[in-house]
């Protein structure tokens, strides 16, 4: 699509040489990565971190280099995409199930920009099934706490199958509506024993690049 291309490539702008790059995963990081890809071949030196296997394979194919997230201090700039994003820059991911390995590659990074089209922005989080990742012994006992709470959990499939993340966990789509409070529920969800982590990205993403139909244009803060 093309505004995912638009705000994908926007991005590749960012990148400076030597960075130590955060490299997201999805459809809209998947246009910045080729650039990169692109930028590289021309000479450009960086080294990137990344957040799935699906992305490490992409970018080993365009002869990014790799680090993995314990051979450095620090990341410079991560790109990522989103699968919901509020006027508070906080956002639902997780939708191709990479939240946990995105989330600590955000942490660790000085600098994160989230590269949408137009269609992720929202005045309230909470339309998007929020994932919650789940470590597979016992997970129906915190599947019950969330049908208790009303969310309707689903059981992320796959091929007939549970869906695995990279970390071998499971995910629980949940239903939430509107989510007026993103740190509250954050919260309580963590505090399930069998949550890993929760596609509620708070206070992390500090420019938003989304694609429009003919140009991306740059949100900060
Ligand atoms: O687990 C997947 C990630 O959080 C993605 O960044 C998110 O789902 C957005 O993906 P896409 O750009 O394909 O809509």
């Amino acid at each position: 699509m093309i505004q995912k291309k638009l705000a994908g490539e926007k991005a590749a702008e960012f990148v400076e040489d030597g960075m130590i790059v955060g490299l997201g995963s999805g459809s809209t990081v998947y246009y910045t990565i080729q650039k990169l890809g692109e930028l590289v071949k021309n000479g450009l030196h960086i080294k990137g971190v990344s957040t799935s296997s699906r992305t490490s394979s992409l970018a080993a194919s365009l002869g990014i280099q790799l680090v993995s997230l314990n051979e450095v201090e620090k990341i410079d700039l991560t790109i990522d995409g989103a699968d919901e994003v509020d006027r508070n820059f906080n956002g639902i991911k997780g939708g191709g199930g990479a939240l946990l390995f995105e989330k600590m590659v955000a942490k660790a990074s000085a600098k994160n920009i989230w590269v949408v089209d137009q269609s992720k922005r929202v005045n309230a989080l909470g339309s998007f099934p929020l994932p919650v990742e789940v470590i597979p012994f016992g997970y129906t006992h915190v599947n019950k706490a969330l049908q208790e709470r009303g969310f309707k959990p689903v059981l992320r499939t796959e091929n007939g199958e549970p869906f695995q993340t990279d970390s071998h966990h499971y995910i629980l789509d949940i239903h939430t509506g509107s989510i007026d409070d993103p740190h509250a529920l954050h919260q309580w969800l963590k505090s399930l024993t069998g949550v890993v982590e929760t596609g509620l990205f708070i206070d992390i993403a500090d420019a938003v690049i989304v694609g429009e139909k003919q140009t991306a244009s740059i949100v900060t803060k």
